[in-house]
């Protein structure tokens, strides 16, 4: 059951192959039996899945399953989830209970979907990695010596390792694309106001997009058809109808203009990088795509830029932390200054101070026109690279990484190094746009992912692009020998 994907199982249930609840044991058998291994899972919640699981078989039987109905998920412990632990992978957060749910996740509940738990993440979302976790650090699945990326490093493991067909996850820099192409798994980054961010622990607010994370872009569109759609509690989110996300999953390809960006392929990228990343390409062509170079010159502003905008908004959003609220709280303060300082000295790791440090030093006074400024400027000059690559055509394509997966504890000691593997993902968050990963094949025994860029609120056309590649090539179903 669990090498099938969300249409299968959603098939398999309306045929009555089998119950939500027999899904939903296997995979809650399959967490508790593997997830020692990669550490995918902060909280599993078995009770409430397999109540949700046993609504989901009633609602069916009373004919009023909807099309997810019955399917498990697992959700990136970023989301709050009425009366279950939502931690945000930090200390500060280690004893939080929400007590309400974020529209995803309600409207998940809405479709009839179970919730297997919560997965494992860069502490607020910050890192690549996933080794900023105050749970520890997630396991790739394929090689369980190299890291599953971040921040959404979980929710990519649990699905890559079948042990939930689908999770969600955030993108704020890459966060939902860069595991996903670590893992082997697909996940899209939707139009930044497309997907409430209501209930999703805010990290940098005008970045922060959440999305589907699966094995293949049909699912990713069946979960997205669940997430999508304008909410009044969140007022970045866009009044625009949701279409059906599978119904151009089929549309041909031909005429197709696929741009490359010539920086996207300079000399950070590996031979064996590029050769895989083209070997997809090449596919497209077969579909009767045409391939021409486009130039997305201040590409390389996008690091200095993203990790100046990112830690300014957080040293924001992070201050309602103060040990007073909720959340962690230091032992005897002496006063409330000492409460303060203690308090978020304990509750937040490492990472999480140095972005709040460097962040609050580029908004402060004398520094603000030097940094944030200049930052902001940049991103609308990014911006408009994009715009004009998009006038050129439809979609831009080239790694969604520089290398694939790297050993775990290898980039920790030097978070330049660490921020630079997000060179090809950040600058479509500083842009709004949509992006997905799609598996492209292997690189030493590790997998690589294709990124595909389309304009605002685009995604059904990298969905049927990531679809038609899928229908062409297997890349997606290989598997971590854990999966099989
Ligand atoms: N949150 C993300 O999208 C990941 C990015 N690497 C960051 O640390 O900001």
């Amino acid at each position: 059951m669990h090498n099938k994907t969300i249409a299968e199982l959603a098939k398999g249930l309306a045929d009555g192959e089998f119950s939500s609840v027999e899904l939903t044991q296997h995979f809650l058998g399959r967490i508790d039996a593997l997830d020692s291994q990669y550490n995918s899972f902060i909280t599993v919640t078995p009770e409430q899945a397999l109540a949700q699981a046993e609504a989901a078989d009633a609602t069916r039987a009373a004919g009023n399953a909807k099309a997810l109905t019955g399917v498990p998920v697992a959700h990136k412990d970023i989301f709050c989830t009425n009366g279950v632990l939502t931690t945000c992978a930090s200390k500060m957060l280690s004893n939080f209970v929400a007590p309400y749910d974020a529209t995803v996740v309600d409207k998940f509940n809405s479709a009839g979907m179970v919730s297997l738990g919560k997965t494992n993440m860069d502490e607020f979302a910050m890192g690549s990695s996933n080794e900023n976790s105050f749970y520890g650090a997630v396991k790739n699945p394929w090689d369980t010596n190299a890291v599953p990326g971040g921040s959404s490093g979980g929710s990519a493991a649990a699905v890559a390792a079948r042990l939930a067909p689908g999770a969600t996850g955030t993108d704020t820099g890459g966060s939902i694309r860069q595991p996903a192409a670590f893992c082997g798994i697909t996940g899209l980054k939707p139009t930044y106001g497309r997907v409430s961010r209501w209930g999703m622990i805010a990290y940098a607010s005008s970045l922060d997009q959440g999305g589907p994370m699966a094995r293949t872009a049909e699912d990713c569109a069946l979960l997205l058809n669940e997430m999508a759609g304008f909410d009044p509690k969140d007022s970045t989110s866009l009044k625009k109808a949701v279409p059906d996300y599978t119904a151009d999953l089929n549309q041909p390809l031909s005429g197709l203009r696929i741009g490359l960006p010539k920086e996207y392929f300079g000399k950070e990228l590996s031979a064996e990088m590029s050769d895989a990343i083209m070997a997809s390409v090449k596919e497209f062509e077969k579909l009767g795509a045409t391939v021409q170079e486009v130039s997305l010159p201040n590409t390389m502003l996008a690091i200095p830029s993203y990790y100046i905008i990112a830690p300014a908004e957080a040293s924001s959003n992070l201050s309602r932390f103060d040990g007073v609220r909720y959340g962690y709280r230091c032992e005897n303060p002496e006063n409330l200054e000492d409460l303060y300082k203690r308090s978020r000295g304990e509750g937040f790791g490492k990472e999480v101070q140095r972005r709040i440090l460097v962040g609050t030093y580029a908004l402060s006074e004398g520094y603000y026109d030097a940094y944030y400024r200049k930052a902001q400027r940049i991103r609308r000059l990014i911006q408009q690279d994009f715009l004009n690559a998009f006038n050129e055509v439809d979609l831009i394509m080239g790694p969604t990484t520089p290398t694939p997966a790297f050993d775990l504890g290898s980039n920790t000691d030097d978070p330049v190094q660490m921020y630079m593997e997000d060179i090809y993902t950040l600058a479509v968050n500083l842009a709004g746009l949509p992006g997905i990963s799609v598996p492209a094949g292997l690189v030493n025994g590790r997998p690589v992912g294709l990124q595909i860029l389309a304009g605002h609120f685009k995604e059904s056309q990298l969905l049927n692009a990531a679809h038609q590649l899928q229908t062409a090539t297997n890349w997606h179903q290989l598997a971590p020998s854990a999966g099989q």
